[in-house]
């Protein structure tokens, strides 16, 4: 069995995490349950920090928030030095109620609304990384009417194939994000933002995917970064003070995944553009990346409780927990793969095969297929191992199930951060008829 950060088994024989029982956290704070180990994410964070102090350079790690975004995380990415990627109004105003300094965040998306950069502007956020010829005419207007200035990057599209799945690959050309690199879109697009006065162009973006689990792809993506950077530098004098790689760092779900350390990530990375800036004569630009599943993922499980099970003869056996694609979508969406054990007994032999079906009326709403468990009955408590990423931040009310608490535990303390949705919140938005 393979156990993530803090988690193991404590004198009872009980799935512990971060010093507290999983069973006293599910009686306390109900199931579904979304639990972080806090320690996990800070050694997450400091991993990258310390990987970027190694390589002496100027860098900045900004946690992609949209992994998962709440108030008490946020705070805790500050209190790890982190910087912070927003992709919407709603996460810039999770980060400003969390009192994140404005200046360490950057705001991404493809379709950045008046409203949203507005808002940006008027609490003079660290730099706003545009993504296209319609935003560029939009923060110009908006810069114009209220007199402001402001720091942006470009977001290119390398034309880069990273190995993940499809609806998670970004750097490649056929991309809704971003600015093509190749056929004349970026240099366009520069030149545009060169002659607004207002903006500060510090440099380029590029993300090329998620969960990938080789350097390759980046290394590929700063070459023809760095590349078009020197081109650039003779054709218009422009030198990128900034570049950032963006996250896509991958992590262990299942014992098919074999990640590298962070710090591998980092020195190819520094290598690699070091490399390519001397090569080219260029000033070494600050390193900016945006980890968000490789902070947070596998720092995070969710809690269940078993409910009913059907036996299919000579086919297979469901187990239905109280849960589903409405607190974890990624099966259903990407067929993610994860691994759970029965918290009440994590170290019992498995004897069986079961697969793990939720609750909403949907037969894709299965969270596993096929997990060797023992013998689990009613109210057992199953927990799902790796949840922390894009399971709370892509949760949803199908089914007007409401979402789940979540909990931060940390040297034997737990603390809830996000209480559980009730039903009068289900429908606090909704008007009668009459
Ligand atoms: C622009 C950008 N930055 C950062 C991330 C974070 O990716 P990950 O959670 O895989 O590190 C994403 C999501 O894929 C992204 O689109
Ligand atoms: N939400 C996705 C990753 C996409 C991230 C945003 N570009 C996941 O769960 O893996």
């Amino acid at each position: 069995m393979y156990f993530y950060g803090t988690t193991g088994v404590n004198k009872q024989g009980h799935l512990e995490i971060g010093g507290v029982d999983s069973l006293e956290l599910a009686k306390n704070f109900g199931t579904p349950l979304y639990v972080y180990d806090v320690s996990l994410i800070r050694e997450r964070a400091s991993g990258f920090k310390k990987a970027f102090a190694e390589q002496n350079v100027k860098a900045q790690v900004a946690y992609a928030s949209k992994a998962f975004s709440t108030v008490a995380m946020v705070q805790l990415a500050e209190e790890e030095g982190l910087s912070l990627d927003v992709v919407s109004g709603g996460e810039l105003y999770t980060a400003l109620a969390a009192g994140f300094p404005a200046e360490r965040i950057h705001f991404h998306g493809n379709n950045k609304s008046r409203e949203e950069l507005e808002m940006a502007l008027d609490n003079q956020i660290g730099c706003i990384v545009i993504d296209n010829f319609y935003e560029i005419e939009l923060l110009k207007t908006i810069c114009l009417e209220k007199s402001a200035k402001v720091n942006v990057l470009l977001r290119v599209t390398p034309g880069i194939e990273a190995h993940t799945h499809d609806y998670i690959l970004t750097g490649q050309e056929d991309s809704k994000f971003g600015f093509d690199l190749q056929n004349g879109q970026a240099e366009k697009a520069l030149a545009a933002v060169m002659a607004f006065e207002s903006f500060d162009v510090l440099g380029l973006h590029c993300h090329i995917g998620s969960q990938i689990f080789e350097t390759t792809g980046f290394l590929l993506a700063a070459r023809k970064i760095v590349e078009k950077l020197a081109e650039w530098k003779a054709k218009v004098a422009f030198e990128a003070k900034v570049l950032n790689l963006g996250g896509g760092f991958g992590i262990r779900y299942t014992k098919e995944d074999e990640p590298i350390p962070p710090s591998q990530y980092v020195s190819a990375i520094i290598k690699e553009v070091k490399l390519l800036i001397e090569q080219y004569s260029l000033e070494m630009p600050e390193i900016w990346i945006e980890p968000g599943r490789s902070l947070v993922g596998d720092a995070g499980m969710t809690l269940y409780k078993i409910g009913s099970s059907k036996d299919v003869p000579n086919v297979r056996k469901y187990l239905a927990v109280d849960g589903g694609m409405s607190d974890n979508i990624r099966p259903a969406l990407y067929q993610a793969k994860y691994e759970a054990v029965l918290a009440n007994k994590p170290l019992a032999q498995n004897t069986e095969t079961v697969s793990i079906a939720g609750k909403c009326c949907e037969s894709g709403d299965m969270l596993i297929w096929d997990l060797p468990l023992p013998r689990a009955e009613e109210d057992d408590i199953l927990a799902v191992f790796c949840t922390g990423a894009y399971g709370y931040s892509m949760a949803n009310n199908y089914n007007r199930i409401p979402r789940p608490a979540v909990v931060f535990v940390e040297n034997g303390n737990a603390t809830l951060v996000v209480k559980r949705e009730t039903y009068e919140d289900l429908i606090k938005h909704d008007l009668p008829l009459k």
